[in-house]
């Protein structure tokens, strides 16, 4: 008896917390972002972003509060050591991380959560209770993700230094088994999205009926 009832409020919890989020992963310049940006726009209504918090400098066309909540280290510091922050690292000498309003914001509209957050992040989710899908983008070869970042001109040339040299661990860590469900390769970019619906279709598809089933439900 005893155990139907924790199943039972297993299966409460995981009803109420709604569809299953994602995390995105890989290294800087691997083009989650711009995966990211692409699957928020074709599927309005059906992802959420979670805004992380950072310390690092707004680049030009960065929004407060919809790119990241840009904050200062005694900012980030308060709020870390009041709990507010399901995760959180250091990364290339910025502080990021991933409160849990920002989770809870996205899953209060029944929305696919996804996180963007370097492999620190990652090894502290499996710690929680998120339970995600893992996802790592990656580059084709160490030599394009060079190019990439900087065509992307955002870098200085020791910040650039310090994603490629990040990025080099981080994929040889990804390696390690059940680490991430899914590697997917961002060579050309028309194949990686489509590879990244679907990883993520039955997932749109649960959001998707349950939208419709509420509509009805209130029509
Ligand atoms: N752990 C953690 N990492 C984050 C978070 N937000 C962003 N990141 C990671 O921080 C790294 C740097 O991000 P950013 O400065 O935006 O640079 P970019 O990845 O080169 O565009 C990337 O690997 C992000 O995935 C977060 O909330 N938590
Ligand atoms: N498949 C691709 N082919 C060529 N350029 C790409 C591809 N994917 C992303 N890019 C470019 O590479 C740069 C890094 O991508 P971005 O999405 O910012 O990476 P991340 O968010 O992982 O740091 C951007 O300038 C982006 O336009």
């Amino acid at each position: 008896m005893r155990d139907c009832s924790r199943f039972l409020s297993h299966v409460v919890r995981a009803v109420m917390a709604g569809p299953q989020p994602v995390v995105l992963s890989g290294p800087s310049g691997a083009g989650k972002s711009t995966l990211l940006k692409r699957l928020l726009q074709d599927h309005e209504g059906v992802f959420g972003f979670s805004v992380s918090h950072t310390t690092r400098k707004p680049r030009p066309r960065e929004v407060n509060g919809k790119d990241y909540h840009f904050v200062t280290r005694e900012e980030m510091q308060k709020a870390i050591d009041a709990g507010e922050f399901l995760e959180y690292a250091e990364f290339s000498e910025n502080m990021y991380g991933t409160s849990k309003a920002a989770v809870q914001t996205v899953q209060a509209k029944n929305q696919i959560c996804i996180l963007d957050i370097d492999m620190q992040g990652v090894k502290n989710i499996k710690k929680s209770e998120l339970k995600p899908i893992y996802i790592s983008i990656h580059p084709p070869s160490a030599a394009v993700l060079e190019k990439r970042l900087r065509g992307r001109k955002t870098e200085t040339e020791d910040s650039l230094q310090k994603r490629l040299n990040a990025a080099i661990k981080d994929m040889e860590i990804s390696k390690e088994p059940g680490l991430f469900d899914v590697i997917i390769i961002n060579d050309d970019l028309e194949e990686a999205y489509s590879n990244l619906k679907k990883v993520l279709q039955e997932e749109i598809l649960k959001v998707k009926q349950s939208k419709n089933s509420s509509l009805k439900d209130s029509s």
